[in-house]
């Protein structure tokens, strides 16, 4: 580990490890509004992720405000560059802390094997793992950016690169979990957005399961946003899909 990096690293305080697969991500568009829903959350029942909106305006305040109240953060961020470029901004995630990092698997094989390989040298644990085909695309989407192939065929194809280049798992649609549980293994972790309660609106998801679906289909992780997020009460409706689940 060089000197640069070791002055970089973040000292995280304690966090709650829950045992419990949802991730509730905190879409919101300032630190307030997000650390206001975060207040309402509890770190026993759930992790939560900061995406791209929320990190664009608050930056890395807004992860060590969820540490100090006990959160494992999914830092989604969603890399996707050349391999340098990526295993740095890998990197730079890890250095804040947080649990969980990703990268787009189409940035390739090298990319995603020399953001790994940058972890382990600085002898980092964060989980990390690549986007496969996004849950708000479908086989129409994909031909329109040049992928001629079904959706299920392209999200195989990206989750066994992402293996080979020996990373923690995938995000994908819970669709497509039982599949990619048989053709990458059990440790081999399924990160699943696009989840909907019966009721909810899909919005611009498009390939969206229930979470009993999700679980059932193999998920080891929930994504939920605005299900929980834009819900009257977030507490409520998270009590209710824990219930489903059960
Ligand atoms: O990497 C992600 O988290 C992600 C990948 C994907 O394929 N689809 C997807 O929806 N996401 C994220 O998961 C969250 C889903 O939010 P809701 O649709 O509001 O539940 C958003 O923050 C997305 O950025």
């Amino acid at each position: 580990m060089t000197q640069l990096q070791q002055t970089n690293q973040q000292v995280t305080p304690d966090l709650i490890r829950p045992n419990s697969p949802i991730v509730v991500a905190i879409d919101k568009a300032s630190l307030n509004e997000a650390l206001q829903l975060a207040d309402q959350l509890d770190p026993s029942l759930c992790r939560v992720k900061v995406g791209k909106e929320l990190f664009t305006r608050c930056g890395p305040q807004i992860i060590n405000e969820l540490h100090s109240r006990g959160f494992e953060v999914f830092l989604d961020l969603k890399f996707h560059d050349i391999p340098n470029t990526t295993a740095q901004a890998v990197l730079a995630a890890a250095d804040m802390g947080v649990w969980m990092v990703n990268v787009h698997a189409s940035a390739g094989l090298v990319a995603m094997q020399e953001s790994k390989k940058r972890l382990v040298d600085a002898g980092h644990d964060t989980l990390l793992i690549a986007v496969t085909v996004l849950t708000s695309m479908t086989e129409e989407g994909l031909k329109g950016i040049g992928v001629d192939v079904a959706v299920t065929e392209q999200v195989e194809r990206l989750a066994l690169l992402t293996k080979e280049a020996g990373l923690d798992g995938v995000v994908c649609s819970a669709q497509e979990a039982s599949r990619l549980k048989q053709l990458c293994g059990q440790q081999f972790q399924l990160i699943t957005p696009g989840i909907r309660m019966a009721e909810d609106s899909a919005d611009d998801q498009k390939r969206i399961c229930t979470p009993s679906e999700a679980m059932q289909n193999g998920s080891d992780y929930l994504v939920i946003g605005r299900s929980i997020t834009q819900a009257a009460d977030p507490i409520h409706k998270m009590t209710q899909i824990l219930d489903s689940l059960k």
